[in-house]
């Protein structure tokens, strides 16, 4: 597709990117039980499927839940697979992924499809700024983030942040807070991974004295402590699913009662969600509540993993450095040798900039003098961090897998996900040799859904 006819474009005014202009595109059903059916195409990225958490929804029996996503991209449209059953086709030929050119036909199970350009281009700005209350970016993907929030976050509105593991989510929560009416008022963060199952109702919602053993006093759950401010609701992907309906009533009509308690309670809180899991993925496999997504995502905001933002580097490396210099008592502040940024400029950040942080941490803090070096990096070879340490738990090294190695030197969250990671790959490695490579054996014997185990198999670079 030649530049500009559909997808996205960058504006730039004096070699700064100042807005992006979508080109609209409308999807026309040709063929199957959605015939004569069209889809305006007006973000940058829209899923298609059975399932109602798609934007495009199609009646086809032989189309997946989520068949496949198009992404609006510099270089026009990009059609992909979503690990449906039936394929997505092009040309008599099934594709991953594919740019299809204005009026492409392509077939997803027993429904073809075009494509097709609309002469109608939706802007979407960019904020001039560098950083919203201490969140540090100056990448188009982050400074598109910030314009969200420079609307949304003095609303009311219940915001949904995903991305991976350390690019900033708790971070964006906080200044969600910050910018809003409630900024005096508490905020209150609840980890919904760190928190037992049985302990999580009365953690959300408080308990009475002697609800359950060991309800000695009555407790103020997370509800309550947010009273006026805004709950954080970390990892929402883990809320087991039983808590769910739950959470949903609170959401929709600001009132709970405590676990043994018979009062009804009105919440005045404000409630921000992240997490690291593809909540819509999960909706379709029936582990998160349809309802519970539609509620919680009423603003999405994405945060692209740091590799795929390379321009904040530069601009977090310098902040990162302020805060260490603040807290030394002769405020001195160390500087990097040129080979050390460019080695900065080319790691793959897998623990992104909760990752950047701590090698700039532990350097600035252990470099002899004021000059930090290549050396002083310790930055692990040229594989991912999180692959690399992933591989030494090998398939079939059950010594190693009985032994937990704990890393003292990375903060809590990147440690534990290391250890994730390695057990993940372990556990990928065997199931996937034990069926000879076949990923439908494998994702069945594992109890996820094939689309899942083909992404987490390319993710640890298994397939
Ligand atoms: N854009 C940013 N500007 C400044 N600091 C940042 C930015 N992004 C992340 N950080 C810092 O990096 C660290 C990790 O960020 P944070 O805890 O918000 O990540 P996360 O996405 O919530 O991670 P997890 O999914 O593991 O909870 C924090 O110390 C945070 O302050």
């Amino acid at each position: 597709m030649a530049k500009g006819d559909m997808g996205i474009r960058t504006v730039f005014v004096n070699d700064r990117a100042t807005s992006r202009q979508l080109r609209k595109g409308r999807l026309v059903v040709l063929e199957g039980a959605d015939e004569g059916k069209s889809f305006e195409i007006s973000k940058s990225k829209v899923y298609a499927g059975r399932a109602s958490v798609n934007d495009i929804l199609l009646k086809d029996k032989s189309i997946s839940s989520t068949h496949f996503e198009i992404r609006a991209e510099e270089e026009g449209f990009l059609l992909r697979d979503c690990g449906s059953t039936n394929g997505t086709k092009l040309g008599g030929c099934r594709i991953r992924e594919v740019y299809l050119t204005p009026n492409a036909t392509f077939r997803a199970g027993n429904t073809t499809l075009k494509l097709e350009p609309v002469d109608e281009v939706v802007e979407i700005p960019l904020s001039p700024d560098e950083h919203f209350q201490g969140v540090i970016g100056r990448s188009v993907a982050m400074r598109e983030v910030f314009a969200t929030l420079e609307k949304v976050a003095p609303s009311e509105l219940t915001c949904l942040i995903e991305g991976q593991t350390g690019t900033g989510k708790e971070r964006i929560a906080r200044a969600i807070h910050d910018a809003s009416r409630r900024r005096k008022k508490p905020y209150v963060v609840l980890d919904c991974s760190a928190i037992p199952r049985d302990l999580m109702e009365s953690y959300v919602f408080g308990h009475e004295k002697g609800a359950f053993t060991g309800a000695h006093e009555k407790r103020a759950g997370a509800f309550e402590q947010a009273e006026g401010g805004t709950l954080f609701l970390d990892e929402i992907g883990e809320l087991d699913l039983s808590l769910q309906p739950k959470l949903l009533r609170v959401l929709e009509n600001r009132e709970f009662k405590r676990v043994g308690g018979a009062r009804t309670i009105r919440s005045d809180c404000r409630v921000v969600a992240a997490t690291n899991k593809d909540l819509r993925q999960m909706v379709n496999e029936g582990t998160f509540r349809e309802d519970l997504y539609f509620r919680l995502s009423v603003i999405q905001l994405h945060l692209p993993p740091l590799s795929e933002r390379r321009e904040d580097i530069p601009l977090l490396v310098e902040h990162f450095l302020d805060e260490v210099a603040e807290r030394r008592p002769d405020r001195q502040r160390v500087r990097l040798t040129a080979e050390a940024r460019d080695a900065l400029m080319a790691h793959p950040w897998p623990g992104n900039v909760r990752e950047l942080k701590n090698v700039i941490v532990r350097a600035a803090s252990l470099c002899s003098g004021s000059t930090v070096e290549r050396s002083d990096l310790q930055l692990t070879g040229q594989k991912p961090m999180a692959s690399a340490p992933a591989r030494q738990m090998s398939a079939g090294d059950d010594e190693d897998s009985a032994s937990l190695h704990v890393d003292l030197t990375l903060e809590y969250k990147e440690a534990k996900e290391r250890l994730l990671d390695q057990f993940e790959y372990a556990y990928l490695d065997r199931i996937y040799e034990k069926n000879d490579g076949n990923i439908s054996k494998s994702a069945r014997e594992s109890g996820i859904t094939r689309y899942h185990m083909r992404e987490l198999l390319k993710k640890h670079e298994l397939k």
